[in-house]
């Protein structure tokens, strides 16, 4: 099984785990971690900084923090781009879209209240097809949707980001963790976890065992060009995935283990969902 090693050879940062007592703090920290380092990139100079958010009820309850969280005046939103990591491929009106939970927990009020211009929202393209469309549809016609949305996502990320060398790539990411110990969008098992061609940024899902089955991604090769990677997990229901995960790397049965940065890799975990020792 490949050890931390391999991470560090191609450049990454070494996995930091914080464990927190605190049962409720691991969201909280993560809220607090993310104004404190927006707040510190503007005072370096940085004029943009790209973030990529994450679904899942940890990372929908972080991002209600943030805007509770009253550093959240002193960001300049402006300079802030706000991606997904990934999304479940619904139509852009589907509350199991995480670009409109996210809308809801945070950016709307970030957009009305604190000058965050809504053209630095980049949303993974929703399914356009009616419900009669997508009733009807073919495996073939899912797979051909899912994965022009994919097409989109990416061609997005390069319009706005640059090229291939080295580039698009995002400042900050952080990940939810699935009880499976899947992240993003990369399903234990199925092949997107797999992917490692570096030219192959997003990807298309089409048989999630979580729901919904249709689903966009950040490819593996994209999340790791991340200069920060933060990966969240609070909760009991994220012991076993922790336990498969922690101490381990780049194992495809455990997606989350490919979670990592270039600058760094932080793993933020509380007492109910770390393993017990
Ligand atoms: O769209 C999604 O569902 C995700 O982006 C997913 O990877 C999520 O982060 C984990 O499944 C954790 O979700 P919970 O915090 O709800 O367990």
């Amino acid at each position: 099984m490949p050890d931390q090693n391999e991470q560090l050879q191609r450049g990454l940062a070494p996995r930091i785990v914080v464990r927190l007592a605190d049962e409720n703090g691991v969201l909280r920290m993560a809220a607090s971690r993310l104004l404190t380092r927006l707040i510190e990139l503007e005072a370096e100079g940085r004029q943009r900084i790209d973030i990529a958010i994450t679904g899942g009820s940890d990372g929908i309850e972080m991002l209600r923090l943030v805007g509770l969280n009253p550093l959240v005046d002193s960001v300049d939103w402006s300079r802030v781009h706000m991606w997904w990591g990934d999304e479940r491929f619904v139509p852009a009106n589907d509350p199991d879209r995480n670009a409109l939970q996210a809308r809801h927990a945070l950016l709307d009020m970030l957009v009305a209240q604190k000058g965050l211009p809504e053209s630095n929202i980049h949303e993974i393209p929703a399914d356009p097809r009616s419900a009669t469309e997508r009733n009807q549809a073919s495996a073939e016609d899912d797979a051909r949707a899912v994965n022009e949305a994919a097409v989109k996502f990416q061609q997005m990320l390069l319009q706005e980001l640059g090229n291939m060398n080295g580039e698009p790539r995002m400042d900050i990411a952080w990940w939810g963790v699935g009880p499976d110990a899947h992240f993003a969008s990369l399903m234990p098992g199925l092949p997107q976890i797999t992917i490692t061609d570096p030219s192959q940024l997003t990807c298309g899902v089409t048989n999630s065992p979580n729901m919904p089955p249709l689903r966009v991604s950040m490819t593996v090769p994209m999340i790791q060009r991340s200069l920060e990677t933060w990966v969240i997990a609070s909760g009991e229901k994220k012991r076993d995935a922790l336990s498969k995960a922690l101490g381990n790397f780049d194992d495809p049965q455990a997606p989350i283990t490919f979670a990592a940065g270039r600058k760094s890799t932080l793993w933020m975990v509380d007492v109910a969902a770390a393993p017990r020792s």
